[in-house]
């Protein structure tokens, strides 16, 4: 469990009408999360992050974390969409009814939480979760790896359906791309809207995904990963000399080590063979 249930300041919670779901129709929302152990992880700095992103063009941003939620709520005015991850296997995307309340009275407008059909820490069923958070005014997104999840999640009365998960569960490996086969199956199944999430990494993806019907698009680590960012042209211009991002969650599990790499425990980073070790705190 994290720390940040005890540090979020408290934040009164929005006014949740169903037309901030609509002023997220077609645009983009930033994913703004840091890990911690990444260089980036801090409320301070997602605000700045999800500033940034607002600066862009960005219609919403996704956060992660009370504490995270309730600084991006205070720095920008367009919906935010809430979770809160805990633990790194299992259900782990706001995992509990409590996790989900707690993003909820940080100032999120929207709850993302995990709608497989995986067993509950808190031994709550899926639809019950969603029941109780609705009838407490809050909207919930539901991430969702399958078409059946899906289809379960708006039965139960979800606001709006995500492809999130796809390739995180065990039900299908992960593409290097975005699953834009479930997104198709799901906008063609579904009469609430479909949100494309998960390994958008280009513009041109980000369009596709909206002319496949998605109500709008989530991109992340293309955007606010500067770690994964960085590694990738430095992998493109010497493969043998890749940087390697702490990673602590399921989708973003630790790698293993580079043979020969050091070990930077002040920073809790591996140093590939060869880096200087880093001066100053
Ligand atoms: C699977 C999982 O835990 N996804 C998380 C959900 O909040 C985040 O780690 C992702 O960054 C987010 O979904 C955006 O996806 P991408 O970073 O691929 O654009």
């Amino acid at each position: 469990m994290t720390d940040e249930r005890h540090s979020v300041r408290s934040v009164p919670a929005p006014t949740v009408t169903p037309s901030r779901l609509a002023l997220l129709k077609g645009g983009l929302i930033v994913s703004c999360q840091a890990l911690p152990g990444e260089a980036l992880h801090g409320p301070d700095i997602m605000a700045r992050l999800a500033r940034a992103a607002v600066e862009g063009g960005a219609v919403g941003v996704r956060v992660n974390t009370p504490a995270d939620v309730a600084a991006v709520r205070a720095a920008v005015d367009v919906p935010v969409i809430g979770l809160w991850k805990d633990g790194d296997s299992g259900v782990y995307i706001t995992p509990t009814l409590e996790h989900a309340r707690r993003v909820a009275a940080s100032g999120a407008d929207i709850v993302a939480l995990d709608a497989t059909d995986r067993p509950r820490s808190d031994g709550r069923t899926l639809a019950g979760t969603i029941r109780t958070l609705r009838a407490e005014g809050v909207m919930v997104l539901a991430d969702v790896a399958t078409l059946d999840q899906g289809l379960a999640a708006q039965q139960a009365g979800a606001d709006a359906v995500a492809t999130t998960l796809s390739g995180y569960t065990g039900d299908a490996p992960a593409g290097p791309g975005p699953d834009f086969g479930l997104l198709s199956a799901l906008v063609a199944a579904l009469t609430v809207p479909v949100v494309a999430e998960g390994r958008i990494s280009t513009p041109k993806q980000a369009a596709h995904a909206l002319a496949l019907g998605a109500h709008t698009v989530v991109v992340g680590g293309a955007i606010t990963r500067p770690a994964s960012i960085t590694s990738r042209f430095v992998a493109a211009l010497s493969p043998t000399r890749r940087s390697r991002p702490l990673r602590r969650t399921r989708h973003d599990r630790p790698r293993p080590h580079p043979r020969g790499c050091r070990r930077d425990t002040r920073r809790r980073r591996c140093l590939p063979r060869g880096h200087p070790r880093p001066l100053g705190p």
